[in-house]
């Protein structure tokens, strides 16, 4: 239990004392004035490097990594197993220390910070965990007051604060509650309101929601989501779900092997992955042709009665929309629309549909039919008018 609470207190506390402590600490805790509109929560990573020493010999986990985070954003960083997504996260509120470039935090280079501007940095940088993190031996009230009291707030300002976060994240009345009693979903709430306590600009989020059914976890994104809003509070979260990003993040970053795959707006990485470890990533939200027609499909034209099936991708570029009276009348013939696994994002449309155009009079048809119909046309094939 005292290593658990010595974590607790280390991650959340680094040189926290246990009260009364100096006039800088005291700076940024509850009871101070919130920052309505404020613009801070910016972070910026400039040729960040991690090369961890290990028995078999140094690791080098990550290579280069510049970006720029804006406030106020949803940062996802996704990528396999070992890609270095914590080891990027890790580096903002300097639970790791970069071994070479900076890391800027609302401009400020992060790395020539003393102990007790570390501890103010916390402060603005909230953090929640996949396996939550929380004291079996306190209850919701004991775990989320626990950052307050570390830093010596005193006990009327805590008791205000903590039923203040509480309300946000929906967990009124379960302040008794011990987390044995509560479901993954209620810890995680717990989670977040213990982050939120010092009114952060920040909040980290390690594989948040790995550990929760898909139910709950859209729940904790929503929640997630109603907190950049409502709180103008910068979100970068890690994990290995494309989903997650889609669901929640305006920006995501891929990283392979330590380096920067790709990196933007979700709805333009979604729509146009270019490289490998994204397109991997994307492909078990992408539908393949369904089997039926797949099985009976030619390279060729059987007869004139033959339809031809077509594929059209859109990638959210240029404001483009499935238009199927368009798609029609560019077929100049009858159209079964057999798949769609479009998807909106940021308002734009990504994916693609798949249609089976019958060919009128014996005509061929061709792709260039189709330009400024879809971002790109492709015929699969053809099927037998049976099939
Ligand atoms: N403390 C450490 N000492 C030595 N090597 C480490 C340490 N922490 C991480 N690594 C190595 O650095 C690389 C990146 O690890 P990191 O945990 O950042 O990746 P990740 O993308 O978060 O992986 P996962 O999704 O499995 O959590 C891996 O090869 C890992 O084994």
């Amino acid at each position: 239990m005292a290593e658990l609470i010595e974590r607790v207190r280390r991650d959340l506390e680094p040189s926290a004392v246990p009260s009364g402590g100096h006039a800088s600490q005291r700076a940024a805790v509850v009871g101070d004035e919130p920052r309505p509109g404020s613009s801070a929560g910016s972070v910026a990573f400039e040729g960040v490097e991690k090369v961890y020493s290990s028995l078999a010999g140094p690791v080098h986990a990550l290579r280069g990594i510049s970006l720029d985070v804006p406030a106020g954003a949803i940062y996802g960083i996704i990528g396999r197993s070992g890609a270095g997504k914590s080891s990027l996260l890790r580096t903002i509120n300097r639970l790791e220390k970069p071994t070479g470039g900076r890391v800027l935090v609302d401009g400020q280079d992060i790395s020539v910070l003393d102990e007790d501007a570390l501890v103010a940095l916390r402060r603005r940088i909230g953090m929640i965990f996949q396996h939550f993190n929380l004291l079996s031996a306190k209850t919701v009230w004991g775990n989320v007051a626990l950052p307050l009291i570390v830093a010596g707030v005193p006990r009327r300002q805590i008791e205000e604060r903590v039923a203040e976060v509480l309300s946000l994240v929906g967990l009124e009345g379960k302040e008794r509650a011990y987390p044995s009693r509560l479901s993954g979903g209620q810890k995680q709430r717990v989670g977040i309101a213990r982050a939120l306590v010092h009114r952060p600009e920040i909040l980290l989020c390690d594989e948040a929601t790995s550990a929760l059914d898909p139910e709950t976890t859209l729940s904790i994104l929503g929640l997630l989501k109603d907190i950049n809003r409502s709180l103008k509070l910068t979100i970068i979260l890690i994990t290995h779900e494309m989903s997650v990003i889609r669901e929640i993040c305006d920006h995501v970053l891929v990283l392979e092997q330590g380096e920067i795959a790709e990196a933007g707006p979700v709805w333009r990485i979604f729509g146009n992955p270019q490289h490998p470890a994204t397109q991997a990533q994307l492909r078990p939200l992408n539908r393949d042709i369904p089997e039926d027609i797949a099985k009976h499909l030619r390279s060729s034209p059987r007869d004139e009665h033959s339809e031809t099936i077509l594929e059209l991708a859109y990638t959210g570029e240029h404001g483009l929309e499935p238009d199927l009276s368009r798609i029609a009348s560019a077929t100049g013939a009858s159209v079964r629309l057999l798949q769609s696994s479009l998807d909106r994002i940021q308002g734009r449309v990504h994916g693609r549909l798949l249609i089976a155009a019958r060919r009128v009079a014996g005509e061929t048809m061709l792709p260039a039919q189709f330009a400024g119909l879809a971002h790109q046309a492709r015929i699969l094939g053809y099927v037998d008018h049976d099939v």
